[in-house]
């Protein structure tokens, strides 16, 4: 391999409590996490959101030592596959991207060009593609190509989703299979899978392939594990007023103490790192609703982090995108079109003249209730949760 990068894409996290309202704010600011029908929308509402939601935010990094460990597990990550290249003997320089906070993705970008790279493997650390994580990544990346033409001039591979991968399969296996046998009797506990959520229309309409990444990705670790234990997927982590993808986890939990399964082992499977997700709210704000519900023994499989099999797999994935054709830019961010499905349609709302009318008033009467919910402090979003 010649001069190769890698640049590892995350979604970044606050490092400190003073930095929980900015991230929100980066947050909220991206039209891939809230859909918005004006784009003049998008920053006051960001700053709206953000201002209200940064006491309970804080309160959960409180909870897990006063900040997120994602900046430091991702830094792990990039550190242990640069050496497992190396030790295969490639000189890779391997970045890390951050998408709403340090270190952003910006920064990494301007790095890697002062190290005058001969080809660049972009690769997320998001397992399965989803318009909200790996897409947003992926406009961004789209939008800094196209300002820039040394970027252009710029090999490169993009590495959509790699969910389905045997060494990546068999990593989660062995997380599982050792916590299943801490226990006293193993084949008695119940897996439940908890992916992150994301609102159903990103499915149904705007075609996120995520849910069906996520179904596919779970059946695959139940056969690596090659166990007889049941199993159930649901999606946590629901934000704001509209209906996301279901079972959600705090109703499938209820309704499994219900049919009477007193032992839960919990994976997370839509990111490789320990965060605010798995840290809070699985091990706490979940485990106490199994707790009140009637669960008697809640365990939580690890994240990947640094675990050897799975740097083993990115390394493995770096080679082979090394050997694969490369790209060059033509605008969009696309990876070849072969590998797998990348929505390159942006989801346009309003697409005929009356639905346009529609959405303008929708979208006044939204703000001026916003601005009513904010000077109150009472309203729907309130009441939901969202703010
Ligand atoms: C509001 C919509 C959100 C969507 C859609 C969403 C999708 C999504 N997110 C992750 C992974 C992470 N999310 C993290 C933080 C985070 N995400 C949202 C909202 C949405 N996520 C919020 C409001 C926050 C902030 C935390 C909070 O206030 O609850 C993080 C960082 C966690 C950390 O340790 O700091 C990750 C990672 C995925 C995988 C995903 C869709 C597939
Ligand atoms: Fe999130």
């Amino acid at each position: 391999m010649g001069r190769v990068g890698v640049l590892l894409l995350n979604l970044g996290g606050p490092d400190k409590l003073e930095d929980v309202r900015p991230f929100l704010y980066n947050l909220f600011s991206d039209p891939e996490i809230i859909r918005l029908p004006f784009s003049w929308l998008q920053k006051p509402l960001a700053w709206m959101i953000s201002s209200l939601r940064t006491q309970k935010s804080q309160e959960n990094y409180q909870q897990i030592g006063g900040g997120s460990p994602l900046r430091r597990i991702t830094e792990e990550q990039a550190r242990a596959l640069e050496a497992t290249l190396k030790q295969r003997g490639h000189e890779t320089q391997v970045y890390v991207g951050m998408r709403y906070w340090n270190p952003f993705t910006e920064e990494a970008i301007a790095q890697l060009k002062r190290d005058q790279l001969e080809k660049l493997v972009i690769l997320p650390l998001y397992p399965q593609f989803s318009i909200s994580t790996s897409g947003s990544s992926f406009r961004l990346l789209e939008k800094l190509w196209n300002e820039d033409e040394q970027l252009q001039k710029l090999d490169y591979t993009v590495i959509p989703s790699w969910y389905d991968r045997p060494g990546y399969l068999n990593a989660m296996a062995d997380l599982i299979a050792r916590e299943l046998d801490r226990l006293p009797n193993p084949d008695d506990a119940h897996i439940f899978f908890s992916a992150h959520g994301v609102p159903r229309s990103y499915v149904e309409e705007a075609g996120d392939p995520y849910q069906e990444e996520i179904e596919k990705c779970t059946e695959g670790i139940m056969q690596t594990l090659n166990r007889s234990n049941q199993y159930t997927l649901a999606y946590q982590s629901r934000v704001g007023p509209v209906e996301w993808l279901q079972p959600y986890t705090e109703d499938a939990i209820e309704n499994l103490a219900e049919e009477g399964v007193g032992t839960l082992v919990v994976v997370p499977i839509s990111f490789v790192s320990e965060h605010i997700e798995t840290l809070q709210e699985i091990d706490m704000e979940y485990r106490e609703i199994a707790q009140e519900a009637g669960i008697e023994h809640f365990h939580r499989v690890p994240a990947l982090n640094t675990h050897p099999m799975f740097i083993e797999d990115l390394a493995d994935l770096v080679e082979e995108a090394t050997k694969a054709p490369s790209l060059s830019f033509d605008g969009v961010m696309h990876p070849p079109k072969k590998t797998k499905f990348y929505p390159q349609e942006r989801w346009e709302w309003g697409l005929t003249a009356s639905a346009e009318t529609w959405n303008g008033r929708l979208a006044m009467l939204g703000f001026l209730a916003l601005m009513a919910e904010l000077i109150t402090g009472y309203g729907p979003l309130h009441f939901v949760g969202l703010l």
